[in-house]
């Protein structure tokens, strides 16, 4: 068997995750071997996943409230920093750069909007519902949701519950999921109170009571759903138990909420799955952001390889979970594969709908049955299992929620769609049969549209945590070869080259269509560009610390201001927000 999950490891009991995360089958470890099968899969399943993301109408438009939903958990009234106008800008004077490069317009939504019809126009115009709003050549029967009933199995918050703001439909393709400059206070915010929901014990922000208890039948779940729930319980036991991921998650940290202080037993699985798949999303945004990242002070779009290895590299453990949410988005789409067989994609454009329905085929066909993912022979034990499902559902509805108060319209878009698709995924684990499709239940477009770009999204982070890793040691032979001074002139040139422009972040071949900025990037460096690369990096050192110095007085002002308001704040007996300022040294990005 070949497992992420269960293999016996032949050589540790306990490989470390920092060595399996980054060298896939160099040691043969049961988490080496895994990884490097699941970069060989979605080698193969790329271009399936790739192509249908973007090149079908159905997979490329996407409709969700964007604007009209008001975050409901936190405001500035209440002193906490944390709504959507909290975004924090990354460079304190942005006002200097050109308006383009600034966070305030990459956040924006690109590309054409339309408004959802109602079901009046719907009818009236089945051809064309939209009426060409997203162009002329958009085939609208197959982006129209035309299933407005809001459905109780939902994990997330159906985009489309409130009758009167259906929200409007944005392409996936204009607005990529890449760098926004989104940072500081407002981000930190909302991933925290993501993570929070982790606290399965102490149900908070409006969530409903969590765990059903061991003896409700909960929900109905026949045989081949109780097992899918099993599959998932049993996945975590192997994954912490033989992998040391228990370790791994132990020392990963969720802000707010030390892990270590999160209990590991069994009756806790329910957090790590949740905390597996929450880190797992964080880590694939963080790859997409650092993989197309833009230099606010020159434009350029290239790949940071030191944000990779901050966000990632240094942290296996969010990797592992990134390959995990892999395994089970894969294993949902895989068990799709009766039920699109007689899904209607575009109901009035017959040649589109046959054309998507082949690719989706597709690339159903090109995905190994399901216990090649997960292995069947150790599961089906514990029947607690089957409160996953309440759970889960209560937690991801929430974090949709907690999504309305991400203070940038692309982060928004991407951050909802990604928890739909995870709990799309968890519907289809838990509630439908891989063989008979005829008691499923209905699969809306949004679900289906959010899990197969979810996919996207997971497997492109694959491919780039690769690139990224071999960007990291190209930069580290570079490295030994300087020190050794082995090589000639030339060989060594050229290995010194490499591992400079990998620590710039330049890719050699991205070999992605996606990412042609990058590839112009790839050039042997001259002595003289060497030179002006170095002179341009003095002098932006040179300018951050000028700039610092005449900040000073206003920054002083700023902590007073605060810490007396602070202070006013416990003398009269409130509550005292945190500090929001601290003493560091300023990252290399940030110069
Ligand atoms: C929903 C959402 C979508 C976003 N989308 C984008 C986007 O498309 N483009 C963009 O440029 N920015 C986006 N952002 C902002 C981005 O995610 C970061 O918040 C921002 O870049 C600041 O990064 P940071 O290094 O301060 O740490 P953050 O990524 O904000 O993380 C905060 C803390 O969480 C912990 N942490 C980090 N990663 C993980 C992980 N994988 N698992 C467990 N713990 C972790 C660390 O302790 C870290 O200090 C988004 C933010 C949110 C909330």
């Amino acid at each position: 068997s070949s497992q992420l999950h269960t293999k016996e490891p032949t050589k540790s009991a306990d490989p470390p995750p920092n060595v399996c995360a980054f060298e896939p089958g160099a040691i043969v470890s049961d988490a080496c071997a895994s990884y490097s099968q699941v970069e060989d899969l979605n080698e193969s399943l790329r271009p399936f996943v790739h192509d249908i993301t973007q090149n079908t109408d159905f997979f490329s438009y996407y409709r969700l409230n964007l604007y009209n939903k008001k975050c409901p958990f936190w405001s500035d009234e209440n002193g906490i920093c944390g709504n959507r106008a909290c975004a924090v800008n990354t460079l304190d004077n942005e006002e200097d750069i050109p308006l383009v490069w600034r966070a305030e317009e990459l956040g924006k939504l690109e590309g054409p909007k339309a408004h959802h019809p109602g079901k009046r126009l719907q009818e009236e115009r089945k051809a064309r519902p939209l009426q060409g709003e997203l162009g002329e050549d958009v085939g609208e029967s197959c982006v129209v949701e035309y299933d407005d009933e809001c459905d109780e199995r939902d994990y997330c918050v159906p985009e489309d519950e409130s009758a009167t703001a259906k929200g409007d439909y944005v392409s996936l393709v204009d607005n990529p999921e890449r760098f926004t400059g989104y940072t500081g206070e407002g981000a930190h915010q909302v991933w925290e109170a993501i993570y929070r929901e982790n606290c399965f014990s102490t149900p908070h922000l409006n969530a409903k009571p969590l765990s059903a208890p061991p003896s409700s039948p909960f929900g109905g779940f026949t045989g081949a759903q109780a097992q899918a729930a099993m599959d998932l319980r049993h996945v975590m036991k192997e994954q912490q138990e033989k992998q040391g991921v228990k370790k791994a998650i132990a020392q990963g940290s969720a802000p707010a909420h030390p892990i270590s202080d999160l209990e590991f037993e069994d009756e806790c699985l329910e957090k790590r799955v949740f905390y597996r798949v929450i880190s797992g999303m964080h880590a694939s945004i963080s790859t997409h952001l650092c993989w197309e990242w833009l230099n606010q002070t020159t434009g350029e779009w290239q790949p940071n390889l030191s944000c990779y290895e901050n966000r990632l590299h240094n942290h296996p453990e969010r990797i592992s979970n990134l390959y995990f949410n892999y395994a089970l988005v894969l294993r949902a789409v895989g068990k799709l594969k009766q039920h699109v067989q007689s899904y209607s994609f575009c109901s009035s454009d017959p040649i589109q709908d046959r054309e998507t329905k082949r690719r989706v085929l597709a690339l159903a066909a090109a995905i190994p049955p399901g216990e090649q993912i997960f292995d069947e022979s150790v599961m089906f034990r514990d029947p607690d299992a089957l409160t996953l499902k309440e759970d889960f559902r209560n937690r991801f509805r929430n974090v949709s929620r907690i999504m309305d108060c991400v203070g940038c319209d692309k982060c928004r878009l991407w951050g909802k769609l990604q928890t739909a698709g995870y709990g799309t995924a968890l519907k289809v684990l838990f509630e439908f049969n891989e063989t008979d499709a005829s008691s499923d239940p209905p699969l809306r477009r949004t679900e289906l549209v959010a899990l197969v770009n979810t996919l996207d999204r997971i497997s492109h982070s694959i491919s780039v945590i690769q690139k990224f890793r071999a960007m990291v040691e190209q930069r580290e032979a570079g490295k030994v070869a300087a020190a050794h001074g082995a090589a000639g002139g030339k060989v060594r040139g050229t290995a010194e080259v490499r591992g400079k422009k990998a620590e710039r972040g330049v890719a050699e071949d991205d070999g992605y269509p996606e990412a042609p900025k990058q590839r112009r990037q790839i050039h042997e460096q001259t002595l003289s560009e060497a030179f002006w690369d170095e002179w341009y990096r003095v002098w932006r050192t040179f300018a951050y610390v000028i700039r610092s110095w005449f900040n000073i007085p206003g920054k002083v002002l700023e902590i007073l201001l605060e810490e007396t308001n602070r202070l006013y704040s416990f003398w009269l007996g409130l509550p005292v927000g945190p500090r929001k300022w601290e003493i560091r040294l300023p990252s290399r990005d940030e110069i």
